[in-house]
């Protein structure tokens, strides 16, 4: 992974301005890899601008520190790769907006990105998007890449995906041990995207803390 840069730019202030921590400063064993600030995710865009670093509440933050002492405990070499973090709501309507280009019908969207006017708990700094890394710094094969949008990528179909050997015991093993350290430290398991975990249901987040605009 790149060094990041230690600058902060005027859109970070203001999510620290908001009370969230980035999270290397909590944790610096965690890696980062803001997927979104660069063209290597869905939409083959920056949609983050100046936004480089992952923020997170501090609570989350906390929690996901726990997680990677856990996962570095119980497997010597490994690491967490955080892909997203906080992410500002008018990322969100892009992000959204980006699925119909991907031809994804309107009924399904909400399987994949949280509907903007509502918000997702990324808007909130309560949600974490990740993999896990060996001893070389190579993300485990989980089955697909990060932000496969289809049944492939579903916890909840893993059993049946694994029976019609599209995805096998090793690639389901590989998400259970980011998954035990996550729900260890709290989290919870999103059905259809296995890197996404939320630290809150979004009602409470909502109650809790302010939206990153
Ligand atoms: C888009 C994907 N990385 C993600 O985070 N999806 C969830 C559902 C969200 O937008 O909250
Ligand atoms: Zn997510």
């Amino acid at each position: 992974q790149k060094k990041q840069s230690d600058k902060i730019s005027p859109v970070e202030q203001k999510i620290l301005d908001q009370g969230l921590v980035n999270i290397q400063t909590v944790n610096p064993e965690i890696l980062v890899e803001l997927k979104y600030a660069t063209p290597d995710n869905f939409m083959k865009k920056n949609v983050y601008g100046e936004l480089t670093h992952a923020y997170l509440q501090p609570e989350m933050a906390k929690r996901l520190s726990q997680a990677s002492i856990f996962i570095q405990r119980e497997n010597p070499g490994y690491q967490l790769l955080v892909y997203d973090a906080a992410r500002p709501n008018s990322a969100q309507y892009k992000l959204w907006d980006a699925l119909d280009d991907l031809k994804i019908p309107a009924r399904s969207k909400t399987q994949y990105v949280a509907d903007p006017k509502i918000g997702s708990n990324h808007n909130f700094g309560c949600a974490i998007d990740l993999t896990v890394v060996d001893q070389n710094g190579k993300p485990l094969d989980m089955g697909t890449p990060y932000d496969f949008f289809g049944p492939l990528a579903y916890p909840r179909s893993e059993q049946e995906m694994l029976t019609q050997g599209k995805l096998t015991s090793k690639q389901i093993a590989n998400r259970n041990i980011l998954r035990k350290a996550m729900v260890k430290a709290g989290f919870t398991v999103n059905t259809t995207e296995w890197w996404h975990f939320d630290g809150m249901s979004k009602k409470a987040a909502r109650a809790k803390y302010g939206m990153i605009k």
